[in-house]
């Protein structure tokens, strides 16, 4: 049996003012930077060892990984650094407050834009001054590998091969993976894992900085998988991101 560690980012400053992030490069508040040494303490208590660190290029979920391996004395575990772990590309709504957004434009158009796994947002300009076109870090790749918006279907499509070529084999290979990412790319490995259909996808809501265990059987098909920590917490915590595209 194997098992794989999902932890979504600590909630960055964007998450508080309820804005919609993407690619947009935040940093985490105290309160995310708290909640991912408690993530490091809670993989420490129950006795987790990892071989390998997978992460975004953002520094919200770069940051969250040194957290909580600062807490388990694993700083120094190799880690590798993937723009395809990297948030949903949030599009036009890259920015703007959530919760304004849902009174603009009702409540059931944003949880599309939020949930819906084959609609995108509305695409940034490619000159638009939010595109990360021009950042350093997306240099090495094609213009159009840096989206301009995604749905959900479009994170998995571009998560997958992450997954495929170097994580997946990774874990056959007796690898124990512990993975920092995003709401929404973490939804996009859920969604393969599970297999849960494009309807389902809709109501699946990942919380701040607790992590995420997958027991995968010898072929990595799920067996469970479960919150560390309090149940309950983590399942309000789910709730409280859902309700964050209501006006
Ligand atoms: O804004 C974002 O990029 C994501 C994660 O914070 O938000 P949502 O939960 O709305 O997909």
């Amino acid at each position: 049996m194997h098992k794989l560690v999902l932890i979504r980012h600590g909630e960055s400053t964007w998450n508080l003012e309820n804005r919609f992030t993407g690619w947009t490069d935040v940093d985490l508040t105290p309160t995310g930077i708290a909640q991912a040494a408690a993530a490091g303490r809670l993989l420490k208590e129950g006795g987790y060892e990892f071989d390998v660190a997978y992460t975004s290029v953002l520094t919200r979920a770069i940051r969250t990984l040194h957290l909580a391996l600062d807490e388990m004395d694993r700083l120094w575990l190799p880690v590798v650094k993937h723009w395809r772990l990297n948030e949903r590309h949030y599009g036009a709504l890259q920015g703007l407050n959530k919760a304004e957004t849902a009174k603009q434009y009702g409540d059931e158009q944003v949880l599309v834009w939020r949930r819906s796994y084959d609609t995108p947002p509305p695409p940034l300009e490619p000159n638009d001054p939010r595109s990360e076109r021009g950042d350093p870090r997306y240099a090495k790749l094609t213009p159009s590998d840096v989206p301009l918006t995604e749905c959900l279907k479009d994170t998995v499509a571009r998560v997958m091969p992450l997954w495929n070529e170097s994580m997946a084999p990774a874990i056959l290979a007796g690898k124990r993976l512990v993975v920092s990412a995003h709401g929404n790319s973490i939804r996009a490995l859920v969604k393969y894992l599970d297999n849960i259909s494009d309807d389902d996808i809709v109501g699946l809501n990942i919380p701040n900085g607790i992590p995420l265990v997958y027991e995968l059987d010898a072929s990595l098909k799920p067996i469970r998988h479960y919150y560390l920590g309090d149940a309950a917490a983590a399942a309000a915590a789910a709730a409280a991101v859902a309700s964050q595209g209501k006006g």
